[in-house]
């Protein structure tokens, strides 16, 4: 059995190729990019006034006049107008290209209009208030660099250079195995033995975070069958995740049907609970996760190494994982990584992991109301203190 640090490492070590596929820039945000982007024009392209006020020729308030005469007013999305003569003035609107020969622009509040007269009534600098043409970017310079994970001001900026679609990174379809006769559909009513599948979808839910588009399959518990599907499985999806049928019991084929087919098992058992019969195994082109069916098993191994895998490939992995303090102590025998269903509550400014009473890995229904797990490590110290800094992970 291998530690958990070991098992992500093992992991990590692999990577599988991206698709570069476009879409409407609207839809990329969390995406990855796949493309520099750059300034089609100087920014701003103008020089642009930043208040609304009169523009004024600033060598004329140097020599001492403070009235101006009212020439015209340049609204934004005028086009730029001329002062004609140096001793007047022109109204101009936040948003508006600075009329040419001024080069200054004194806000509303800093004069008195009067009869088509501004009077100027405090101190000024030459360039006030104008944000100058490419001052920001000037026109081809590198705006977005490729690899950058797409945030709202990302797309604000494709917006405006006037970028339609976006290259981005796709991870290839993930295929979603759920294994075991007692499963049936949802639209299903089980009989008495038998139980709705729900893990292969909260596996996808937490694939779709990343933009991942998934198939859902099902192998039933025959030794043959397993074969031929997961024959047919690997050559249509480079990832692979499975859910349940590898731990110990008479019909978990999963890890025996895999090998079957030439996959090399990487690992098989992790000193973690839950999660602790996870398999991983790769072949040339696939990567292949076979999780615990217990449903906290499977949530949470998918958080711990599935998704971090993916992101890794996306270039998005974090260095460091997140962090929290423990709300009270804890008590746990050693010899295993344990992971403890927690609600998180600020208390004075400060994030604290507290336990969530449940039944065990089966219990799912009790998953809905944690916030994430703690990572209690593999020591030798039964008692965990409360104020201990712990690893966290949001579900
Ligand atoms: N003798 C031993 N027995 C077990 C061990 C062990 O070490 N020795 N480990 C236990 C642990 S820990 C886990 S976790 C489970 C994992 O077993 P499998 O991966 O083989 O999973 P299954 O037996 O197929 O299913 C376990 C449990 O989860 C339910 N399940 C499975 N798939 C789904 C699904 N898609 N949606 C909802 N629920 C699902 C299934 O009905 C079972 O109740 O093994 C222990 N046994
Ligand atoms: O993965 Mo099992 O507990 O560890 O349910």
């Amino acid at each position: 059995m291998i530690s958990v640090e070991k098992a992500l490492a093992l992991i990590l070590e692999n990577s599988i190729s991206l698709r570069k596929i476009s879409v409407p820039f609207e839809d990329a945000l969390g995406r990855i990019l796949a493309e520099d982007l750059f300034a089609d024009r100087d920014f701003p392209p103008y020089d642009r006034v930043t208040m609304d006020g009169i523009a004024i020729d600033f060598q004329v308030f140097e020599n001492g006049q403070r009235t101006f005469k009212i020439q015209e007013m340049q609204g934004a999305g005028d086009l730029q107008s001329t002062l004609h003569t140096s001793q007047n003035c022109i109204e101009i609107m936040t948003g508006g290209v600075l009329p040419k020969n001024t080069s200054a622009v004194v806000r509303y509040e800093d004069l008195k209009i009067v009869d088509g007269f501004a009077t100027i009534n405090s101190e000024i600098q030459k360039g006030q208030n104008v944000h100058h043409q490419g001052q920001d970017k000037k026109a081809g310079e590198l705006v977005l660099q490729r690899g950058t994970k797409l945030d709202a001001s990302h797309l604000a900026l494709a917006a405006t250079i006037g970028k339609q679609t976006l290259d981005v990174f796709e991870l290839p379809n993930v295929a979603i195995v759920s294994s075991g006769d007692e499963l049936v559909e949802i639209t299903e009513i089980p009989l008495p033995h038998q139980i709705r599948k729900s893990n292969v979808y909260a596996v996808g839910a937490l694939l779709k975070k990343l933009n991942v588009s998934v198939s859902y399959f099902h192998i039933a518990d025959d030794l043959e069958n397993s074969i031929l599907k997961i024959a047919e499985l690997l050559k249509n999806f480079e990832v692979l995740i499975f859910s349940g049928g590898v731990s110990m019991g008479k019909k978990d084929f999963i890890p025996e049907a895999l090998k079957a087919n030439n996959v090399e098992t990487i690992f098989h058992k992790i000193a973690q609970k839950p999660g602790k019969p996870m398999w991983f195994g790769k072949t040339a082109k696939n990567m292949v996760f076979a999780l615990p069916g217990n449903p906290v098993s499977t949530y949470l191994c998918t958080i711990l190494y599935v998704l971090p895998f993916l992101e890794k490939c996306l270039g998005s992995l974090k260095k460091d994982f997140e962090k929290v303090i423990l709300g009270e102590d804890i008590q746990f025998k050693p010899q295993l990584s344990y992971f403890l269903q927690v609600k998180i509550e600020n208390v004075a400014g400060t994030l604290m992991a507290f336990p969530l009473k449940h039944n065990g890995s089966g219990d799912f229904i009790s998953l809905s109301d944690a916030d994430g797990f703690v990572e209690l490590p593999n020591s030798e110290d039964i008692l965990f203190k409360k104020g201990q800094i712990v690893n966290f992970f949001a579900i």
